[in-house]
């Protein structure tokens, strides 16, 4: 994990939604590199939030990447219109996809880096088979749904899991963690494989917005140490 770049990325679902252009320049001040929007269909999830309005909204007032996750059931339908929005990344979940490759593909044709996410019930393996064409792998740490929930402990076998697989196949996907990500278990994530960790109740539910993320960030240093220590060893 020496030398790997790790990337925080504050989901506006716990955001102030009243203030949002707001919020998402004070989360662009204090250090985030990309912005997570979670979208929910009521159907997949039991909750309903954004579509490409929105997207398109905060295009107009960010430069971050905008790291788009789908909880949706049939996500191919939208990808062209999110795609249009200006979405930077589109994960869909392998539960919803049952074509994920040409689903892939179809992202992936509009310009767009296409992720790939599986519920904390789906196991790794469901990877195998699409871990080199994707541009990011999402691990999901808790039932997609809703913000503030804890994170499953077995996840982070699972994270280590999944960048095992990528390392083997020599993937260029980043590895993405989301739910319950806080700065006191983002060493342990990172140590596992994480490249970017979503963060948004860490994020937004306290007012100092630089200090959580720099937080978060701190747990690199930690992991990075632990990795140069058993290196020496
Ligand atoms: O996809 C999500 C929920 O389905 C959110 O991105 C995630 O839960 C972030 O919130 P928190 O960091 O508070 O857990
Ligand atoms: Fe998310």
């Amino acid at each position: 994990m020496v030398g790997r770049t790790v990337r925080i990325a504050p989901s506006i679902l716990s955001a102030d939604f009243a203030r949002l252009a707001e919020e998402v320049s004070r989360v662009e001040k204090a250090g985030a590199d990309w912005l997570h929007i979670d979208v929910m269909d009521g159907h997949f999830v039991p909750n309903l939030t954004v579509g490409p309005p929105i997207v398109e909204a905060l295009r107009k007032v960010t430069t971050l990447p905008l790291d788009v996750h789908l909880m949706m059931t049939n996500p191919d339908a939208f990808i062209a219109e999110f795609a249009e929005a200006g979405a930077d990344y589109l994960t869909v979940h392998v539960e919803t996809c049952p074509h994920l490759h040409r689903t892939v593909q179809s992202i992936k044709e509009r310009g767009v880096r296409a992720g790939v996410t599986l519920n904390p019930a789906t196991p790794a393996v469901m990877l195998s088979e699409i871990v080199r064409d994707a541009d990011l792998i999402l691990i999901m740490s808790v039932n997609p749904g809703f913000g503030g929930q804890k994170f499953i402990p077995s996840s982070l076998q699972k994270i280590a899991e999944v960048r095992g697989l990528i390392d083997r196949t020599h993937s260029h996907a980043l590895l993405e963690v989301d739910g319950g990500v806080k700065p006191d278990n983002a060493d342990a994530i990172l140590a596992a494989g994480a490249d970017v960790l979503v963060a948004g109740s860490a994020v937004f539910s306290g007012d100092d917005y630089a200090a959580a993320i720099t937080a978060l960030r701190a747990g690199y240093e930690s992991a990075a140490r632990t990795a140069r220590t058993a290196a020496a060893r």
